[in-house]
């Protein structure tokens, strides 16, 4: 678990980082989400003492970082940087295998683990180990700082803009490969990003920074439908609907949904596989966006029960929903 408590950032006579306080759960992935010089890089620096608070307390599994040696505190943090800060001149697996060096690791474990954290990532040692960054593409480069970062299996994972150079596709094809990673399950992960879309699919709890201060933080639905104030409301306006919809989940609507619709005799119940009461109401309608008249059957695992779904049933409880808020 990470705990920050009242950490400020003062460079020259710039206020940084103002005074913020945070926790991150273990196994939790917290957002830094705000426009660009809203101090989210400083205050993830902070975290593995690239940078040095000027004030505050941090402490990461109840040790207080300040009483490490920063050399050996990183050695327990993966830390992915905006430009993956691969070196250019060590091919992949030399690139993989920084770390392992440090910790002087036989070469055998050294190439065991890089072999199993590349297979992962769909870069596998025997074809891409001896490449060099350069004859890599910005999605796969991408791949190898994580493959790095993960490779001593730290607790910690500090990442920041890790999609940030990648055309939107590529971003959102990594991105969803970074979700489904096994080796991430477990890991406390703090990411920055400017990229909303990015944070809510990603967060499980957001830090929403202005000039330095927490605006806002709490899950996407709550930064989505409870804004603290005007800043948060109007931060989100531009990608409202989308965000709404990518907030809430069918669970949300589950009480709300217009039962007539769910046994109407002429929709086809039959073209959709069955997903969880969990998954988003825009991931739904994405599955419906083809169907004419399709219905998505929908169980929740909390009741066991199933309900069918039709484009038109969730639009309606999302309005049901939105103005009962
Ligand atoms: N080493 C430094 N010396 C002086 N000022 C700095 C230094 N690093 C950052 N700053 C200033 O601190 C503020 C916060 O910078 P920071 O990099 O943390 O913002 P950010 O939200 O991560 O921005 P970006 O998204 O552009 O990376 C900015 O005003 C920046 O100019």
């Amino acid at each position: 678990m990470i705990t920050a408590e009242h950490i400020s950032k003062i460079f020259n006579d710039i206020k940084a980082v103002d005074n913020i306080s945070f926790e991150v759960k273990e196994g939790e992935t917290m957002v830094l989400l705000g426009t660009s010089g809203c101090g989210k890089t400083t205050t993830l620096k902070m975290l593995n003492r690239l940078i040095d608070a000027s004030s505050g307390f941090i402490s990461i599994d109840g040790k207080n970082i300040f009483d490490q040696q920063p050399e050996i505190l990183r050695r327990t943090i993966g830390y992915v940087s905006q430009s993956n800060g691969l070196f250019p001149h060590y091919s992949v697996e030399e690139n993989v295998s920084v770390v392992p060096r440090l910790l002087k690791w036989e070469k055998s474990k050294t190439q065991r683990r890089a072999q199993e954290l590349l297979e992962q990532l769909k870069l596998p040692l025997s074809e891409f180990g001896h490449k060099y960054p350069d004859e890599l593409s910005g999605g796969q480069q991408q791949r190898v700082a994580i493959a790095r970062a993960l490779i001593s299996n730290p607790p910690v994972l500090l990442m920041d803009e890790p999609f940030g150079a990648l055309d939107p596709i590529t971003r959102a094809g990594v991105r969803k490969e970074f979700l489904e990673l096994p080796e991430l399950k477990q890991k406390t992960i703090v990411l920055v990003t400017h990229d909303v879309q990015e944070a809510f699919e990603l967060g499980d709890h957001i830090c929403l920074m202005d000039k330095g201060k927490i605006v806002q933080a709490g899950t996407a639905k709550d930064l989505i439908l409870k804004p603290a104030n005007t800043f948060v409301r109007t931060f989100f306006d531009h990608q409202r609907l989308f965000l709404e919809l990518s907030a809430l989940a069918f669970q949300d609507i589950w009480e709300i949904v217009n039962p007539d619709l769910d046994v109407e005799n002429d929709i086809n119940k039959a073209s959709h596989t069955e997903i969880n009461a969990e998954t988003s109401l825009w991931a739904g309608m994405e599955m419906l966006s083809d169907a004419g008249n399709d219905a998505l059957p929908v169980r929740n695992d909390a009741t066991g029960t199933l309900k069918f779904f039709t484009t038109s049933s969730i639009q309606k409880a999302y309005r049901t929903l939105k103005r009962h808020n």
